[in-house]
């Protein structure tokens, strides 16, 4: 396929509308089946776990996130922080708790994060504020047995982002041994061009200074024996595939312990909607991934 450098605006938009590549439903159906999934499975999550809500990380309305907690537990869990996805315009932590029932359930806390998406946030806010939530938790829970990182779409791209953050400015080095970053972008440079930007509104400077292709090495000096999952959606468009197969290889080169995985018969949605069944192959490589450690 061309480089996207070289591709006709309407191709290169087409690439990154992940509705566009669903075997399952059409472009809206799937984007609203999509919020109601979530919507519904955060629902359940609150009902059946012991939870802690809007807890502030900062001091702006919007730096607030959910704990999800396992029931008889001293404090002595790993704790795996969600990083929701929608582009950094949709979606908030209100319907990110939808993973946490099977993770819960295995002594696991869940904690969905919640962001200023755009126009109200910008990219730099963003990533700083959830750089600021990894490290609050990390202070407020230091017994606890491991920090894992989870992002789908743009909020893999945020959690990767986190992996390479300069910690000495944020005063504390939190214990990240796992991420796990699902159907994610790593190149901003190519959002620039599309619709996506219209509220993001990110110069090129800007989708540089953000992109964690670009940030490789900061990974390693902090990072060296966390464990990275790249994952993308089998039917995820061709664009999302390189993006991860990218990101994936410039880690792996750099002696990192990453691997690589096309989750079979799913599409950008359903790749994460699915960590609501325990069954599921992504939990089931989440839950080994941690309860190994
Ligand atoms: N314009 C995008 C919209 C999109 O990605 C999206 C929309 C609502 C909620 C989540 C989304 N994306 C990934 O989480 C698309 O074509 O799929």
């Amino acid at each position: 396929m061309a480089n996207w450098r070289h591709m006709e605006t309407k191709v290169l938009e087409e690439q990154y509308s992940p509705s566009c590549w669903s075997l399952r439903m059409d472009k809206d159906a799937v984007i609203k089946a999509h919020v109601k999934e979530l919507t519904e499975g955060t629902q359940r999550s609150r009902g059946i776990t012991h939870t802690l809500l809007n807890v502030s990380y900062g001091s702006e309305v919007g730096e607030k996130l959910d704990i999800y907690l396992p029931s008889k537990s001293i404090g002595a869990f790993p704790l795996l922080v969600y990083i929701h996805g929608g582009y950094w315009q949709e979606l908030s932590k209100e319907e990110s708790g939808f993973l946490a029932a099977p993770l819960v359930a295995k002594g696991v806390a869940v904690v969905a994060v919640g962001y200023d998406i755009a126009p109200k946030g910008h990219m730099d806010l963003m990533v700083s504020q959830v750089r600021r939530s990894v490290a609050f938790i990390s202070q407020q829970y230091p017994l606890s047995r491991g920090l894992y990182l989870c992002g789908h779409s743009a909020g893999a791209h945020l959690a990767a982002m986190v992996l390479s953050t300069a910690w000495s400015e944020y005063g504390v080095k939190p214990d990240i041994k796992g991420v796990f970053l699902v159907s994610g972008v790593y190149d901003l440079l190519p959002i620039t061009r599309t619709y996506v930007n219209l509220p993001l509104q990110m110069t090129e400077e800007v989708a540089l200074r953000n992109s964690p292709m670009q940030h490789v090495q900061e990974v390693k000096s902090v990072f060296k024996n966390c464990r990275i999952v790249v994952a993308v959606a089998e039917n995820d468009s061709l664009e999302f595939h390189r993006q991860s197969r990218e990101y994936f290889q410039s880690l792996q080169e750099l002696g990192l312990n990453t691997s690589f995985s096309v989750v079979a018969n799913t599409d950008h949605f359903d790749v994460i909607e699915r960590l609501c069944q325990e069954e599921y192959v992504l939990t089931q490589m989440i839950l080994e991934v941690i309860l190994d450690a």
